[in-house]
């Protein structure tokens, strides 16, 4: 898959089958569209094209606003793109210029002279151009004039990614994993880079790495303990994570941490990817560390039994 990081890196290809949107999670409501993009570009000996917008532009007017929160940045949607064979990925920022552009102006320079698009597959409620005047109707309208034809989703199908979407939010945040990574078609994932704590873990026995979360508007589940997989220079690891604030030691900041099963290196600034399976309990202010190692025992037989192991 090819990444553009603006609209003008990319060349017109040819029979281009473009659909537009944000794709948050790329959950099973996107795979659908996306699998109906890529069933047409099949039949038409065209390639896929997906334009999605980054960042939002509510990040860049109000930086401090850290209210929105998205199942995968920017990376990790480029991954999962990636990985359901998509061939062009367009990220095109918010600017005012591109926000400002009529809906003619819009469909003219980037859809049919820039993407060189030959179909699109959309929702009646996709917006675009100045004030969010243009939408379907205006594609439609103007097909005929450049040629391209407009496949309409269905309202259904739009409803169900907009439901899909809210649920794994909420999911997530509860600690309904089962349910999010079913809406998701894949386990729930975040990815970062191991930083040091203070090193109480390897004193009571249980190491932990602590994942440091570059992206400020990547959504973390609620705080406790989870049943997990790690994938740490290219090997996958079960494991048990942590997210809280460690009130049993008097901890302040939001941690994110794991311990590795079988595992014994020093992975300090590797990045890792960790994916959850399993909710355990909530967080907990334990007695004293010899409290908080016999927990963390108690944890580690449940989260080996759940994996069968
Ligand atoms: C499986 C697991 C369960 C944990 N449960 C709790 C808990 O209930 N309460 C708490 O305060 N800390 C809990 N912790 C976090 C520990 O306090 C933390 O790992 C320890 O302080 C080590 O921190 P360090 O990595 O900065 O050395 C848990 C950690 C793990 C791995
Ligand atoms: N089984 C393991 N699980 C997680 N980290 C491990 C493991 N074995 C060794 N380590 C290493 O130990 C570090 C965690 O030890 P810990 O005493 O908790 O230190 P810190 O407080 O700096 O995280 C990890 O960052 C990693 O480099």
């Amino acid at each position: 898959m090819k990444i553009y990081h603006n609209i003008d890196e990319f060349k017109p290809v040819n029979n281009a089958v473009v659909t537009i949107g944000t794709f948050d999670g790329v959950h099973v409501g996107h795979r659908k569209i996306i699998a109906q993009i890529k069933e047409l570009a099949q039949a038409s000996g065209g390639e896929t094209v997906i334009l999605t917008f980054f960042p939002h532009p509510r990040m860049i007017l109000h930086p401090e606003d850290e209210s929105i929160k998205l199942i995968s940045t920017i990376n990790e949607k480029a991954e999962l793109l990636e990985q359901l064979g998509v061939d062009h990925l367009i990220i095109t920022p918010f600017s005012r210029d591109f926000s400002n552009q009529t809906p003619e102006d819009y469909i003219r320079d980037v859809l049919v002279n820039k993407i060189g698009t030959r179909k699109i597959v959309i929702g009646y409620d996709h917006h675009f151009g100045k004030d969010r005047k243009g939408g379907l109707a205006d594609l439609l309208k103007l097909s005929p004039v450049f040629g391209y034809e407009v496949i309409e989703i269905p309202e259904q199908d739009i409803d169900d990614v907009a439901v899909s979407s809210t649920r794994i939010r909420e999911a997530l945040k509860e600690g309904n994993f089962e349910l999010a990574n079913a809406c998701l078609g894949y386990p729930f994932f975040l990815t970062g880079k191991v930083m040091r704590g203070d090193r109480i873990g390897t004193q009571i026995g249980f190491p932990t790495a602590n994942i440091a979360i570059e992206e400020k508007y990547k959504l973390i589940p609620g705080d406790g303990i989870f049943a997990v997989k790690v994938l740490v220079k290219d090997q996958t690891h079960t494991g048990m994570a942590y997210i809280g604030t460690r009130p049993t030691v008097n901890g302040s900041t939001r941690n994110i941490e794991v311990n590795l099963f079988d595992f014994d290196e020093e992975i300090y600034k590797q990045p890792i990817r960790m994916e959850f399976h399993h909710f355990v309990r909530g967080d907990m202010k334990l007695n004293g560390l010899d409290e908080l190692k016999a927990r963390i025992a108690q944890d580690k037989e449940e989260i080996l039994a759940y994996f069968g192991s």
